[in-house]
């Protein structure tokens, strides 16, 4: 060979490859350790300390040790209002543990100073994983579900409760003599997707529950969780030549989805277009109240063609489906296996037996609002588990984004440009000083002085006191109570999830009898993430009489629309 290609092959060894490998790799890191935010050496840390080498320590130990230099952090400083420093993984600017003291004045900065979305698209590397840079920096899909979700939740109720039965049935199953094990991972996974679906693309032909559809998108959340692991190990410079190739199964389960979304967008697209100019053949027509539909109203609002287009309400479902499957699943997991390895003398799944029963009945079958709003004991037993068994050290990120950094006004420390500042979901849910007896399972913690409030005579009530107890309900976040995070940015779905979960568990122990497990499974940690316990079933029975008795109107027709 004597052009210039064939002279660079002769001389391309093994060896040599190998080496301008590991010479591209160690630049890559040297160049992403450079270009990290710079802490001041005077804010406390923990893991292996300050330098480049001990820089590589700590990336190597951030997959095992995270957990535990984040609870060092909050026993040595967070609890005592100081900041501190926790290591983070290779391609991770260090976090910055921000004190509960600090958290309002965190949370309140305007999102030019301290931003949540840029935060969420370093953590979840959402221009490969959410299939495009231009989806990934106008975050509308967050938009959309703050501006819409709360104001349809009404709408929502009969839909997802249709969804419940139907999931719930097929999963548990209806035998009355028998006993089931189920996978609990499993099982949840089989309804929260089906539910989820029902609020995002509708009823229509009942594509919700498509099994092609419920897999793809669920296969699609594992692979933005686990190549953000793989992110995580490679140096930021290194991202735009790793990143296509990563999330290539992404877009392949995207496809996939689409195949059965598209004909839904294209035909709601159409519907609305018809309505909207007044067609006669619409004029009874109502627009669903689903994200699909809400996703166009909020476009033809801001004039917004771009998001208007079939593809991109497409991909615009994704980070959604993201937002919503394993965090409902998870909180769903953990909410069953607390129940469950109760101690049975505390009688808690037959005080939420009581109350769902008690409550539904009195609205006559169906639920409403205010209906699921009396499930005192149900909501508090959620809520409790959200607070013990957390799923994430944080789950509340925020960057700094201000060019010139942010200073605190309180403690006088200051933060430069690219600053990684986080809550600690982890030692605050518990602190014993904040949460009495912080690692039992309180079930009825929070409804047993709403309940007592509610037996009081009309005279003993005071509308302060009523107030103050309403915030314990689930959907009520605070800055020790970080489960949907807290302030502006807090999760948008809350309220749709606490009527999910309430109507979930409300079905289930009426109409399943579940066995006691003796010990909660472990989980384990990798980095600031917990490997749920995946292999944990329990046994239950449908209890006799309720498979004739109509505990739900919902439609049980077959999962299949295909
Ligand atoms: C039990 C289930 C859920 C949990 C525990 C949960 C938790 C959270 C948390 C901790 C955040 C981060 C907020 C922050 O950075 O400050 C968040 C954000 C978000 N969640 Fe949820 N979530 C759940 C279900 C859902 C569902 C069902 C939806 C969709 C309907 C949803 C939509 C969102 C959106 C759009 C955001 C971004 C908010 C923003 O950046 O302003 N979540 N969620």
């Amino acid at each position: 060979m004597d052009t210039s290609f064939g002279v660079l092959f002769e001389h391309l060894t093994a060896g040599r490859f190998v080496g301008a490998v590991v010479i591209f790799t160690v630049t890559s890191f040297i160049v992403d350790f450079a270009s990290k935010p710079s802490y001041p050496d005077s804010l406390p840390r923990v893991g292996h300390g300050k330098g480049f080498v001990a820089s590589l320590r700590d990336h190597w130990s951030y997959f095992t040790r995270f957990q535990d230099w984040m609870q060092e952090g909050y026993e040595k400083h967070s609890k005592y209002g100081r900041l501190v420093v926790v290591p983070s993984s290779a391609s991770r600017p260090a976090k910055i543990v921000i004190p509960q003291s600090q958290t309002t004045w965190m949370l309140e900065q305007p999102d030019s100073v301290i931003g949540t979305h840029e935060a969420h698209n370093d953590i979840l590397y959402s221009e490969y994983n959410f299939l495009g840079k231009r989806l990934s920096d106008d975050v509308y899909h967050t938009r959309v579900v703050h501006k819409s979700i709360a104001r349809a939740l009404s709408a929502l109720i009969p839909g997802t409760q249709e969804e419940l039965k139907d999931s719930i049935d097929k999963v548990f199953g209806l035998d009355t003599e028998q006993w089931k094990s189920v996978n609990v991972w499993d099982s949840w996974l089989s309804i929260v997707p089906q539910v989820t679906n029902r609020m995002l693309i509708g009823a229509d032909g009942h594509v919700n529950r498509n099994s092609a559809l419920l897999e793809s998108m669920v296969k699609f959340t594992d692979c933005v969780v686990q190549s953000s692991f793989l992110f995580c190990m490679f140096p930021k410079s290194l991202h735009p030549i790793v990143g296509p190739l990563l999330t290539i199964p992404n877009w392949i389960h995207y496809w996939r989805g689409a195949k059965h979304t598209l004909p839904v967008i294209q035909k709601r697209l159409d519907d609305m277009n018809k309505k909207a100019a007044g067609d006669p053949a619409y004029h009874d027509w109502l627009e669903p109240e689903d994200f699909i539909t809400w996703t166009i109203r909020v476009a033809r609002a801001e004039g917004n063609s771009f998001e208007l287009q079939p593809s991109v309400i497409a991909k615009r479902l994704l980070p959604i489906e993201f937002a919503a499957i394993h965090t409902t699943t998870l909180t769903g997991l953990n909410m069953i296996l607390d129940l469950v390895s109760s101690d049975l003398s505390l009688g808690y799944l037959e005080g939420l037996r009581e109350e769902a029963a008690r409550v539904f009945k009195e609205e006559g079958g169906k639920w409403t609002k205010n209906g699921l709003s009396r499930l005192y004991r149900i909501d508090s037993a959620i809520r409790e588990s959200q607070r013990l068994s957390i799923f994430a050290t944080t789950q509340v990120e925020r960057k700094v984004v201000a060019r010139s950094g942010i200073t605190n006004p309180t403690q006088g420390w200051h933060a430069p440009y690219g600053s990684s500042l986080v809550l600690n979901w982890q030692g605050l849910h518990h602190d014993p000083d904040l949460h009495h007896e912080p690692e039992r399972y309180d079930a009825f913690r929070y409804s047993n002085p709403r309940e007592e409030y509610e037996s009081r005579p009309a005279e003993q009530k005071d509308p302060a006191e009523a107030l103050r107890l309403k915030k314990m309900g689930m959907v009520t976040t605070s800055d020790s109570h970080l489960a949907f995070s807290h302030g502006r940015h807090a999760c948008p779905g809350r309220f749709f999830v606490a009527h999910e979960l309430k109507m979930a568990i409300a079905y289930i122990v009426m109409n399943y009898d579940i066995k006691h497990i003796n010990k909660k499974p472990e989980v384990q940690w990798m980095g600031q993430t917990v490997i749920p316990p995946l292999q944990a079933r329990v046994e239950v029975r449908r209890r006799k009489g309720s498979v004739s008795r109509s505990y739900a109107d919902g439609n049980n027709q077959d999962r299949k629309a295909e």
